[in-house]
């Protein structure tokens, strides 16, 4: 097994009594035994490094990579993928592309429901407001001033537009109900690990209930199936969603709780018009922009052409890329996929800099991207994996440091740099090389890149080079070339 299992006390080894040293061990003794356990061990991985370099030989041969995408919950690492498919496995993406429709619609809905509960706090006086059970994403992150209240902003109108928004609820249910096909329930309060290799811990129930997921895309994304019902629901609604949305009160009390509605995952509230119609068709665009949060890891094929060899099939490489669920629930499950990676994008996303862990209040994002990027880079089992990071959710960045956002307020060793995002990028960029750096167990060559991921056009020249950079340098050691 892996040496994360090295935890376990050594009393409960079976073989403990046979491993302990005689009790009338000399000094010189000790030595001459502690000198044949190193060899044995140097022995031993010696051998494991060579079937691993076999396997890894053979995989190559066949023209195989895997390639893994970590990063905290919400970095953009399904984004990525998508991406990834919609470059090369464009079959694929079409026919998955009908099935996207009710994901959008039920992110749409989602924002309409959060607003709701806003006024609906907002109007009964009350500083904080708790979701459904199972309610999904957009409780906001940052601090509330929860005595604020703006209940006389709001009027008859606002009570009418929360009864006449009220279907919304049921076309939510049902719409969770066809796509959760695939769907388990992922316990709030479940075990964490702040890093793959620590022991899952409880840790206090997140403020946040659990956002809605499926365990695979393949389950929920059903081209075939009706949504006609939900689609003629929104078309109804579509005129009040869009007074919600542009009302004044709304955006003040919005404001209030600092809920900035327009960045958060899947936001579709001012493209109304073009979505809330029969034949509405998704676009590349809102594909990439939906929101589905992924839980397990999940296995896509793809067949990339490397462009240098002359015959036909014999340029293309099967890329195996994993998806996994970035929650600190889920980051034990990462480990076996360690083993025989060849390549991993991690994803850490800038503009969280100010931003808590929905999992747990408690952490800073900025800092738990940190900590699980050093965890990746000081790894054993990733000592020959090739680390690509993207400092992703530019966009975001520049968006969030226009409205007045201060990174020394959450990063004080950034000092006086200027508040842009050029410096601040390249801040995170020269910590996050530097950590490469000091935590690697051997020098590795540092690949970043500054990302947008839901700009598609950008993306897609990163993934062509990235493409070219991967499989010049899996040719190269797999003497192929
Ligand atoms: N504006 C903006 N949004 C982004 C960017 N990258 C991802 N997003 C959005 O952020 C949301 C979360 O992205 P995902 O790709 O689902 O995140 P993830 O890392 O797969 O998250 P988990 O599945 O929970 O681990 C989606 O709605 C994306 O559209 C970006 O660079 N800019
Ligand atoms: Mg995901």
């Amino acid at each position: 097994m892996s040496a994360f299992t090295q935890k376990t006390n050594p009393e409960n080894d079976p073989f403990y009594d046979f491993m302990r040293p005689p009790a009338d061990e000399t000094p010189a003794q000790m030595t001459a035994r502690l000198k044949r356990e190193a060899d044995a061990q140097r022995i031993s991985d010696t051998i494991d490094e060579d079937i691993k370099r076999d396997r890894a030989q053979q995989r190559k041969s066949r023209k195989e990579l895997r390639i893994l995408l970590l990063g905290q919950g919400e970095s953009g690492k399904s984004t990525t993928l998508k991406n990834f498919r919609m470059q090369y496995a464009r079959d694929a993406w079409e026919q998955e592309r009908t099935g996207w429709r009710a994901v959008i619609q039920l992110n749409i809905i989602r924002s309409i429901i959060l607003i709701l509960q806003i006024m609906e706090a907002e109007m009964s006086g009350n500083g904080a407001f708790e979701g459904d059970e199972d309610e999904i994403e957009i409780i906001p992150r940052r601090h509330r001033d929860s005595n604020s209240s703006g209940a006389d902003a709001f009027t008859d109108k606002h009570r009418m537009l929360l009864i006449r928004l009220a279907p919304l609820r049921g076309v939510e249910a049902d719409l969770k109900r066809r796509l959760g096909a695939g769907a388990e329930p992922v316990h709030p309060s479940a075990p964490m690990s702040a890093t793959p290799f620590d022991d899952p811990a409880p840790v206090p129930s997140p403020k946040r209930s659990p956002e809605f997921f499926v365990r695979s895309w393949t389950d929920a994304i059903d081209p075939t199936a009706d949504h006609d019902s939900s689609t003629i629901t929104l078309m109804t609604c579509k005129d009040d969603m869009q007074a919600l949305w542009t009302d004044s009160a709304v955006q003040l009390a919005l404001d209030r709780r600092k809920v900035q509605l327009s960045d958060t995952a899947g936001f579709f509230l001012d493209d109304l018009d073009r979505i809330a119609t029969r034949s509405y068709t998704a676009t590349d665009d809102d594909i990439v922009r939906a929101r589905l949060r992924t839980v397990g890891i999940q296995e896509y094929l793809l067949r990339i052409s490397d462009g240098f060899s002359l015959r036909g099939n014999d340029n293309y490489w099967t890329w195996k890329l994993y998806d996994v669920g970035g929650c600190r629930t889920m980051r034990a499950a990462w480990v076996p996929f360690f083993e025989n990676t060849d390549v991993i994008i991690f994803l850490c996303p800038v503009s969280c800099f100010d931003e808590r862990l929905d999992e747990d209040a408690r952490v800073n994002r900025l800092e738990d991207s940190t900590l699980l990027w050093r965890s990746i880079c000081s790894s054993k089992l990733l000592t020959k994996t090739q680390l690509i990071l993207f400092l992703n959710k530019c966009d975001l960045l520049k968006r969030k440091l226009k409205r007045g956002i201060k990174v020394k307020s959450f990063l004080p060793s950034y000092g006086d740099r200027p508040n842009e995002v050029i410096p601040v990028v390249k801040y995170l960029r020269e910590k996050y090389k530097e950590i490469q750096k000091q935590h690697s167990p051997e020098p590795r060559v540092s690949y970043i890149y500054t990302t947008t991921v839901t700009d598609t056009t950008a993306t897609a020249k990163t993934l062509h080079s990235i493409r070219d950079r991967v499989l010049r340098e899996n040719l190269v050691t797999s003497n192929l070339v």
